[in-house]
């Protein structure tokens, strides 16, 4: 089953574009939807969880028409949305059993064995007496999986999870989630290149409501191959690269500054060839969008 978004828009009351004729196309496994802050990541998450209503455009998941049949989306869907607050003083196990109930486990022998089967599969079980006050913020992510994974979902989408998590927790994280990827769709939103990187087969990168690039990030960072240039530099020289060569991006390495460059030819002697990553895909192309909009600034807006 794939989930397809055909010609979806949303300007926010205050006029804001948040989502601009979004067309994508999303197969089963982890699909990466990565964008900066503001690029309409959490707009777009909200609508496929019919949290919220587009103006325009069509979500299908298989045959169902998700904007329209609201409830029926609801009953395959499993959401982690960016802020999810607990109750500090109960259990996990308490709170998933109060969440089984609300989606539909009535059964109290059947639900006992659905949270602990979670739990365990969340890595949580150990800690299940702990009051959620007292996790960490993996241990409350895990968790967050854990309720969006009740009731079988086909398809969950989890927004922005490993903002602020450490090396460790992150890790553990991203396995959960491939593993829960190998059966169902899960939609990924996140500005961390690397979480995209590491588990998606598929992803789009979307900037100011649009999508810049959709695909195969191993086709896609194979398509720049070739082209990234990268240069140390002093800090105070870089605003005059950047006006003499595509600088896609410029970072501190051991205290210098290293830019990235993109160009068919060496753009000069102190530049040296780097095989490319995604994250170079994703510089370049919010790089192009800027240089695209510079060039026809009405045109952007108007669109
Ligand atoms: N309820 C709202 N009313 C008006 N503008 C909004 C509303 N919600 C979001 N926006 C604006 O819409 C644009 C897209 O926001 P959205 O939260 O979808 O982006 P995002 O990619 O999820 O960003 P972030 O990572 O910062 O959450 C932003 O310019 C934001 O300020």
């Amino acid at each position: 089953m794939e989930l397809v978004i055909q010609n979806l828009s949303k300007t926010y009351p205050n006029g804001t574009k948040a989502l601009q004729h979004i067309n994508l196309t999303i197969p089963k496994g982890m699909f990466g939807l990565l964008g900066p802050n503001g690029a309409g990541k959490s707009s777009l998450m909200r609508t496929i969880a019919t949290l919220q209503e587009a103006d325009t455009g069509s979500i299908m998941l298989g045959n169902m028409d998700v904007l329209r049949e609201k409830e029926a989306m609801r009953k395959v869907l499993g959401y982690l949305p960016q802020e999810f607050g607990v109750y500090p003083k109960v259990s996990a196990e308490e709170m998933l059993d109060h969440f089984a109930i609300l989606k539909g486990v009535s059964n109290s022998k059947e639900r006992k064995e659905v949270v602990k089967a979670l739990l365990q599969q969340t890595n949580l079980y150990d800690v299940r007496k702990k009051n959620l006050g007292g996790y960490s913020g993996g241990m409350k992510q895990r968790f967050g999986i854990a309720q969006a994974l009740l009731g079988n979902p086909q398809i969950i989408i989890v927004d922005e999870p490993t903002a602020g998590l450490d090396p460790a927790e992150r890790n553990r994280f991203h396995n959960l989630l491939s593993e829960i990827g190998e059966n169902i769709i899960v939609i990924l939103s996140t500005h961390i290149v690397e979480d995209v990187t590491d588990l998606c087969r598929n992803f789009a990168i979307i900037n100011k409501g649009q999508v810049l690039l959709e695909g195969d990030p191993l086709q896609v960072i194979d398509n720049i191959r070739g082209r990234i240039w990268r240069k140390f530099i002093n800090k105070n020289e870089l605003v005059q690269h950047q006006l003499q060569y595509e600088v896609i991006s410029s970072r501190l390495f051991a205290g210098q500054t290293i830019i990235h460059v993109i160009s068919e030819l060496q753009p000069g002697p102190e530049f040296e060839a780097v095989a490319p990553d995604l994250e170079d895909v994703y510089f370049s192309k919010i790089h192009e969008a800027a240089l695209r909009e510079q060039a026809a600034p009405t045109h952007a807006i108007m669109n």
